[in-house]
């Protein structure tokens, strides 16, 4: 394992070199780097490089020169294994650089720190909302310099720079820091970006303000579909499969091409492995006892009726429950399948890469339920998509105990 991990350290390695030589001697590169509000989880932050992408492409097709700066992950409240390591960890380390450079320009933190010459970001943009809130109650896209709002998370130091979270890089600053007030899709950032700001390096805080610009389209899809995880995770996620679960590519029909450019799978021809895959997420989501959040004996008993009815017997579980509830849960369900980290793969991969696993064997299943409005569910709904199973395998929740209309979860049709 430690070896595999080595080895696509090592090749990352090359590729950012590579990558970094053919913009070096690039006079007006400009660099976008972002972050998002500090309590937003894993998958959330996902959804939020789809739309910062979408605003490079833009910004590059209207001629400039920008390359999304890869925010380091780390400190995530939901990132919550002791003892490890959890801070500053590059991108490479969960996806496949160069699936997402074959999309657009990215580079890691670490990389614009070397090419820009230190650890400093010439602009922070923190974007806010309208203090009026929708003006007549109508809603229109704009975006304006304005007081900031809440109190900034910036500093001044003794030289008169900005300090700041910076995704656990302790020595970088900010030359400035406003605040702008945007309502709108990604891309009304795009003049502002290109006219109204002439430094080099930008950075967006707080950019889940800001909306996609085409939900579910096709450059949406591209993006989602060059978010391909590394490639140590889906191997450790694929011995796991064959080892509990029975499953393997070949006999469930699931095709997987490296390169995202060349998968294109039709609906439908996707099988999956024979075992029932679960996301039941808890935590945050019980503790606002949330009327469409099964509880866990109800959990159960769909997961047994599911079983039934699409004849399997292995049941595949990835939740983030607590002690407790694990607990509980073991007793209600004592042969359920879980990928349990010893403490070696903890380290190796962290929460992050864990999660990743998780996502990867529901995505493999032959059936797949979700919880309602999790980004973790979605993100799985979306590989699923990507894989090529039907449509009713996928889009499925648990339903609340008393939920009255339990509204399952839209079918996002992938676009080539
Ligand atoms: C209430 C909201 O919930 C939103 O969570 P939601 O969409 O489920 O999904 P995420 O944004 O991924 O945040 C949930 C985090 O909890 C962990 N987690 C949840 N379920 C599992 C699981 O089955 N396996 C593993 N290994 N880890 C799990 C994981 O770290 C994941 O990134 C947050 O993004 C928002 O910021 C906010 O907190």
């Amino acid at each position: 394992m430690l070896l595999l991990a080595s080895l696509a350290a090592v090749k990352l390695f090359h590729l950012n070199r590579f990558h970094s030589m053919t913009h070096i001697f690039s006079h007006s590169l400009r660099y976008l780097l972002y972050d998002v509000n500090p309590p937003e989880g894993f998958n959330l932050r996902r959804d939020v490089y789809i739309r910062i992408a979408s605003l490079v492409k833009t910004l590059r097709k209207e001629g400039g020169d920008w390359v999304l700066v890869l925010p380091p992950w780390g400190r995530l409240y939901h990132w919550q294994s002791p003892n490890i390591h959890q801070i500053r960890i590059p991108w490479g380390e969960f996806f496949s650089l160069t699936s997402l450079q074959a999309n657009v320009p990215v580079i890691e933190y670490e990389e614009f720190i070397a090419e820009n010459g230190g650890p400093f970001i010439d602009q922070v943009l923190v974007l806010q909302n309208y203090a009026e809130g929708w003006t007549d109650g109508k809603w229109e896209e704009k975006v304006d310099e304005r007081p900031c709002i809440e109190k900034l998370m910036y500093s001044k130091d003794k030289q008169g720079f900005y300090r700041g979270w910076f995704w656990g890089h302790e020595e970088t600053r900010a030359r400035n820091v406003t605040c702008m007030s945007a309502q709108g899709h990604a891309s009304i950032m795009a003049p502002i970006l290109q006219k109204n700001i002439t430094v080099t390096s930008v950075m967006l805080d707080r950019a889940e303000t800001l909306l996609h610009d085409h939900y579910a389209g096709k450059d949406y899809w591209d993006t989602r579909r060059s978010m391909v995880f590394a490639k140590h995770l889906r191997l450790i996620g694929d011995s796991f499969r064959a080892k509990y679960l029975n499953s393997s590519d070949d006999r469930d029909h699931t095709f997987y091409n490296e390169d995202w450019t060349r998968m294109k799978v039709k609906l439908g021809s996707a099988k999956g492995g024979p075992y029932l895959g679960i996301h039941l997420r808890r935590k945050d989501f019980i503790w606002g006892h949330r009327e469409d959040v099964p509880s866990l004996k109800g959990a159960v008993k769909k997961i047994h009726s599911l079983m039934k009815k699409h004849k399997l017997d292995k049941v595949f579980v990835a939740t983030d429950a607590d002690e407790e509830e694990l607990k509980e849960l073991k007793k209600l369900l004592p042969d359920m399948v879980r990928f349990e980290p010893s403490l070696e793969d903890l380290e190796l991969f962290k929460d992050g890469g864990v999660a990743i696993i998780d996502q990867w064997i529901c995505a493999h299943a032959r059936y797949f339920l979700g919880t309602s409005v999790s980004t973790f569910s979605f993100r799985i709904h979306e590989e699923r998509e990507i894989l090529g199973f039907d449509p009713k395998t996928t889009y499925n929740r648990f339903c609340g105990d008393t939920e009255k209309e339990c509204e399952q979860p839209t079918h996002w049709k992938i676009v080539y």
